[in-house]
């Protein structure tokens, strides 16, 4: 986990996220990009608001295609970011009950290889729908971020469809049962729609990318 630059700052975050632009998209690892540089890969359950939080964190509501449809993002889709070698990844949502049982093992399948094997990969941001946080795959995805050592975000979504101590509990709550997690960095609840979240955000995807280390940042909810 070698950061591709050191220099930066912990207020303003050292990449211009809105400089994002679509790279390549990819349904098994052998056709995504190089493994070099850095990547964070957002996951989570399918409808959970993981493009949203994409579009949002780069100001580009265009950029990840979003819907009320669950399954949306079928593909594991790279956007390139104007730092050299950084890339955020849009992962395919889990839990999708609409598709084939064949199908969804060889999504599976290969979404585990991308995970397990990916060597430029920095951190996971971890989607969760605020209002049913923590679900088994949930779970999965922290355990297995916790034993193979990788940075793990927590980005409470929806968090406007949420008064603000309810949603602060939500995180609290969250935070408290991954108490014992070894790689968890932060739990945020993220709103797209209210812009909640969203400068915490891009300083911990930043931190990741380019940051000498992958320490914790401060938690002060927005908005
Ligand atoms: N109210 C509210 N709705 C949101 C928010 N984020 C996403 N949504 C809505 O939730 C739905 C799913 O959003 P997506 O971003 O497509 O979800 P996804 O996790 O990428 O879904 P898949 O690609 O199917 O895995 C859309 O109708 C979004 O408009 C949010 O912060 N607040
Ligand atoms: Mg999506």
């Amino acid at each position: 986990m070698k950061p591709v630059n050191a220099s930066q700052s912990l207020e303003k975050p050292a990449i211009a996220f809105n400089s994002a632009r679509f790279l390549t998209s990819a349904s098994r690892r052998s056709e995504c990009p190089e493994d070099s540089g850095a990547e964070i890969a957002f996951a989570g359950r399918s409808n959970a608001g993981k493009s949203s939080a994409l579009n949002t964190i780069t100001l580009n509501s265009k950029l990840a295609r979003t819907s009320k449809t669950p399954g949306r993002t079928r593909l594991i889709n790279f956007f390139s970011l104007s730092t050299p070698g950084c890339r955020l990844v849009d992962l395919p949502g889990y839990g999708y009950a609409k598709v084939s049982r064949d199908m969804k093992n060889d999504w599976q399948q290969h979404l585990d290889d991308y995970l397990v094997n990916r060597e430029c990969l920095r951190g996971l941001t971890l989607v969760m729908d605020i209002r049913h946080p923590l679900t088994p795959f949930d779970r999965m995805m922290s355990d297995w971020a916790g034993h193979n050592g990788l940075p793990l975000t927590i980005l409470l979504t929806k968090a406007d469809k949420l008064k603000n101590g309810p949603a602060r509990q939500t995180a609290l709550d969250v935070k408290k049962e991954l108490a014992n997690h070894p790689s968890l960095v932060a739990v945020i609840p993220f709103s797209s729609l209210k812009k909640t979240g969203v400068d915490q955000t891009r300083l911990q995807l930043s931190q990741w990318l380019v940051g000498e280390n992958a320490g914790k940042i401060a938690e002060e909810p927005e908005g």
